[in-house]
């Protein structure tokens, strides 16, 4: 008798504490635009797995029903809906806490991530004068390309409609630092999951600049020669996805986990968990460039602080003159569209 009382008191108790601890935990809704994509299918796994969430919209022009339905059965916290159609947006969008945006169209061989700017920077112009109209609040992660110029466009259409801050408008770049994370570990020989790398810029080409010299742990293994592949190979990373998949698009399961790591640490961030840092592309005043990537800290109401490069080597100061002038004519292009169109 005693023994049973003890344990439905125990019983009684576990139950209250894992009630507490979903409690403790904020309701958060995130919205997926471009979520039946080859990006935005896992990408809605991986968020549907996230216990910060509580409420997962998925939207796509196409397919989306399939997708919520299929995801809605796994048994976490986030209820899951699916919707269609530019009549069923805004009601994807209220009340979003973080917009993750990957849709448009993805690169072929021979192809540049700016020769996708055509087709994409409508995408992108339509989505976010959705977001200004039903989420004006929302952080917003831009996963599609070229990321150069997506994010000035939204920039530009959140200003227009007089929504815009810049603490909540974020270029992911986070599978560039995936990357040069396992390629470090790799030539290194370091155990991959204690390995930091930040990378910078932007994210097409040599935009993207990985700061191997301040690559946590340090290593002095690595050669000059070493250095100049690793940081060839992260500029590469997505042109050998494209290469790979032969026609098939470009990456989508790494970067649909490389945008779920950027998404969590948002909600970390907005729950005020603190010390969440990431690399992100952001509104910059680090170099003399209107948006550029570094380190961001992340908080209550997005962008707490662009942090500063700190120091570079002499290749990396080298890199980082000669991405300027790709890099500012790709975000001028983005502006242009969007003051013109
Ligand atoms: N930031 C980054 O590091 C990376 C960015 N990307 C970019 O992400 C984008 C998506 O790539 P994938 O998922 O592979 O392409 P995908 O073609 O497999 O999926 C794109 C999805 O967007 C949807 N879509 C098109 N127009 C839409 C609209 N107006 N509203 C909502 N959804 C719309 C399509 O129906 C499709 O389901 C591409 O632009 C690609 O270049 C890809 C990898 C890495
Ligand atoms: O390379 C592409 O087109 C897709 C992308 O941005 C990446 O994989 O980094």
């Amino acid at each position: 008798m005693r023994m049973s009382l003890l344990r439905s008191a125990s019983q009684h108790l576990r139950r209250r504490r894992d009630y507490s601890s979903a409690s403790a935990s904020p309701e958060r809704k995130v919205a997926i635009l471009g979520a039946a994509g080859g990006i935005g299918q896992p990408l809605a796994l991986l968020m549907k797995l996230n216990p910060l969430v509580s409420s997962l919209s998925l939207y796509d022009i196409a397919a989306t029903p399939g997708v919520a339905a299929d995801v809605s059965h796994i048994n976490t916290r986030a209820l899951v809906k699916g919707f269609v159609g530019d009549d069923q947006l805004g009601e994807a969008l209220e009340g979003a806490d973080l917009v993750i945006i990957p849709a448009g169209v993805p690169r072929k061989p021979g192809m540049t991530r700016d020769d996708l700017f055509k087709i994409n920077a409508g995408i992108v112009k339509g989505l976010c004068t959705a977001i200004a109209r039903h989420c004006p609040n929302a952080l917003v992660n831009m996963i599609s390309n070229p990321v150069n110029s997506t994010v000035p466009i939204a920039a530009e259409v959140f200003k227009k409609a007089g929504t815009y801050d810049e603490k909540k408008l974020f270029g992911v770049t986070t599978l560039d630092v995936v990357r040069a994370k396992t390629f470090y570990a790799g030539k290194a020989n370091v155990p991959v999951t204690g390995v930091n790398v930040p990378v910078v810029g932007g994210h097409a080409g040599i935009t993207i600049l990985p700061l191997f010299s301040q690559a946590t742990p340090a290593s002095n293994a690595l050669s000059h020669e070493d250095l100049l592949a690793l940081t060839k190979r992260t500029q590469d990373g997505g042109t050998e996805v494209v290469e790979a998949k032969a026609g098939k698009g470009s990456a989508t399961l790494s970067m649909a986990y490389a945008g779920a790591v950027f998404g969590d640490a948002c909600l970390k961030g907005l729950n005020g968990v603190p010390d969440i840092v990431e690399c992100s592309f952001v509104q910059s005043t680090v170099t003399e460039l209107p948006f550029f990537a570094s380190k961001v800290r992340l908080g209550k109401s997005g962008v707490e602080e662009v942090m500063g490069l700190g120091e570079l080597s002499a290749l990396e100061k080298e890199g980082l003159e000669s991405l300027k002038g790709e890099l500012l004519s790709s975000i001028e292009k983005g502006v242009k569209f969007a003051q013109e169109s």
